[in-house]
């Protein structure tokens, strides 16, 4: 067998392969041929569908009609083309080919139109427990309740309380059950969000005090926090009268007392213990929280069972000032604050002592799961009056209820007109029981002088801001509860959490910044199944903006007060004498405070510079 095999030129082969390329070079001329032939019937055939498309516009049909038409057209022509010529076909796709593969476009897909991101709420925030408004018929008898204490069915009913509210029906029993439940089964904590009024707080203050006077000790073993000092004393009172007879004591940490005094309350140093506490509850406000935390000697909250969080989503605004790090810095549960458990078995589970049962409370609570996030929630159920969509729907989000019993108004005037309006309201309509909300201490300063002047003896007006002293505040509230003042005129301050019995009207006489300080200030009245009147007065200028923000809360049943305009024409002359009046009041309290701090920097004893209740003249 040969190795190599070796072919010898003869000529012939040459020849033929020359044949073959003339060939070759035939058919490729007839295709270029045919191909311009195809591009110059394709041209004249969009030149007819463009031609169509001015033409169809011009009768008025829509856009995407004539789309389809023209385009289709242009299809079929050339699908019957492209039979008759196979080759453009495929030219064509080679050249759409080329484009999409062979040249890469760097940051393409920049530009291609991402699909929505779906998210979807957790489990517990769209399969709330939903609770009823509705305060009008009650079914849940207290004395018939056999899972409430019988001391604590005394107290309620010496306090006039023989019907739950829907509220504490359903949030009182859940609570009481999960401590009924072996230790190892940590309770679940709660989030109510519910009307002003609805009864927020006897739902927690009833279960903690059953649940801790079986077991007095020397630990703290609940502890409350709340946005502000007022909050915390009203709660703090609440804690005391259902405390009777039960054993348990409470501390209140607001600042309203001295600090060494606040110190004495809460601890006792023995022989034998060293620190005991000698309150099984505290109330507090946050900052004051984190001061004790930080500089009370004996000051543990290590046994603690229950944390309670009252207005949840102003204090989660407020989470900056880090008082739920430095609590559970202290706690030494850093790991729990956030639900980061390293395993989770069977040692884990009995060697480790459950975290505060957390409640948290208030008439606003965004269901936002990132918000809620911080606060480390574990295995949370969510009671709600309104219903949470299952998709993060911001529209479906911001919606908060008002109770039943509350009627929302608004009135349009002029700005010069603003102070004639209310005092048509207040002393001609002979509103009573009103409170008033403004957007300063200064203007609600200036306003309380001026109705004080006008209104004579007929009303009695006092103003409530953070310009006057903590009892000088006490004082108002007290004197508006026995009807001795009937009108307050107050800030934001008071807006909040502040149970007002007896309020019957709230006029918003600056608008509210916005939906949230809305819902809280009209929620002072129409409280506890009562009825109620709110009224926002509004600039011409302002209507738009306020109309929104009520949507944005998923409201739009807001009707509009008409009034007379000569009604307030009556009223010019007195209001003219009584600017005056208030010109002189307000100069000679300027001056007074003028002399004042100039005795203050010359070294007098005065202790403080903010007003007293009888400072405002009359
Ligand atoms: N079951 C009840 N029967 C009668 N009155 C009640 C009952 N529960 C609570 N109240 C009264 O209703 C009023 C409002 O209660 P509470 O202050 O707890 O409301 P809230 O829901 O916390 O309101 P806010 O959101 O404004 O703080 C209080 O005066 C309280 O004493």
């Amino acid at each position: 067998m040969d190795l190599f095999v070796i072919n010898r030129y003869d000529g012939f082969e040459e020849n033929e392969i020359k044949n073959q390329e003339s060939l070759h070079l035939e058919r490729l001329r007839q295709r270029i041929e045919e191909r311009k032939k195809a591009q110059a019937s394709q041209k004249n055939l969009n030149k007819q569908s463009n031609n169509e498309v001015i033409h169809d516009n011009k009768q008025g049909q829509s856009d995407e009609v004539i789309t389809i038409k023209s385009t289709s057209k242009v299809d079929d022509s050339i699908a019957e083309k492209s039979k008759e010529i196979p080759e453009i076909k495929s030219y064509k796709s080679n050249e759409y080919k080329k484009s999409t593969t062979e040249f890469k476009v760097l940051g393409s897909h920049d530009f291609e139109k991402k699909p929505k991101v779906e998210r979807v709420l957790p489990y517990w925030l769209s399969h709330a427990i939903s609770v009823s408004k509705n305060l009008q018929t009650l079914t849940c008898n207290v004395e018939e309740q056999d899972w409430l204490n019988k001391t604590l069915k005394e107290t309620l009913l010496s306090e006039g309380v023989t019907q739950l509210f829907p509220v504490q029906e359903q949030v009182i029993p859940f609570i009481l059950q999960e401590h009924s439940l072996p230790s190892i089964l940590w309770p679940q904590d709660v989030c109510v969000s519910a009307p002003t009024g609805s009864g927020k707080t006897l739902s927690f203050v009833l279960p903690i005090i059953q649940i801790l006077m079986n077991d007095v000790g020397h630990h703290i073993r609940a502890l409350i926090v709340l946005p502000v000092q007022e909050l915390a004393a009203q709660v703090a009172k609440v804690f005391r009268k259902y405390c009777t007879n039960t054993g348990l004591k409470v501390g209140l940490l607001s600042g309203s007392t001295p600090w060494h005094k606040e110190q004495q309350q809460i601890l006792k140093h023995t022989e034998s213990l060293g620190w005991i506490s000698i309150v099984d509850i505290i109330v507090c406000t946050a900052g004051r929280l984190v001061e004790h935390l930080q500089n009370t000697e004996g000051f543990s909250l290590k046994h603690l069972k229950f944390l309670v969080i009252d207005e949840a989503d102003r204090i989660m605004d407020n989470i900056q000032n880090d008082w739920l790090y430095h609590m559970y810095k202290h706690i030494k549960l850093d790991d729990q604050a956030t639900n980061k458990i390293a395993q989770l078995n069977w040692e884990f589970i009995t060697n480790r002592r459950a975290p505060p049962h957390k409640l948290l409370f208030s008439a606003t609570l965004s269901p936002d799961p990132e918000l809620l996030e911080q606060w480390g929630l574990f295995q949370p159920k969510l009671f709600s009056v309104s219903p949470i969509s299952d998709s993060l729907d911001k529209s479906l989000m911001k919606k908060y209820t008002t109770p039943d019993e509350l009627k929302e108004q608004f009135v349009v005037c002029a700005a010069e007109e603003k102070p004639l309006l209310l005092y048509n309201f207040l002393i001609e309509e002979n509103w009573d029981k009103v409170l008033v909300f403004t957007n300063s201490a200064q203007s609600a300063h200036r306003l309380t002088v001026l109705l004080n002047v006008w209104a004579k003896e007929r009303k009695k007006v006092a103003e409530l801001s953070s310009a006057l002293d903590r009892s000088s505040r006490e004082t108002v509230l007290k004197k508006f509860n026995l009807s001795e003042i009937n009108v307050i005129i107050s800030t934001d301050a008071l807006a909040r959490g502040i149970d007002i019995p007896h309020c019957n009207y709230v006029i918003s006489y600056d608008p509210p910044k916005n939906i949230k300080t809305y819902i809280h200030r009209v929620g002072r009245t129409g409280r506890a199944g009562n009825i109620g009147n709110a009224v926002t007065v509004l600039l011409q200028n302002q209507i738009q903006m306020f109309k929104e923000m009520i949507q944005s809360g998923g409201k739009s049943d807001i009707t509009q007060i008409e009034f007379q305009p000569e009604k307030l024409s009556n009223l010019i002359e007195g209001y003219q004498v009584a600017i005056q009046a208030t010109k002189h009041t307000i100069n000679d309290e300027i001056n007074t405070k003028v002399r004042k701090s100039i005795e203050l920097k010359r070294g007098p004893k005065s202790k403080s510079r903010k007003r007293k209740h009888n400072d405002i003249k009359k």
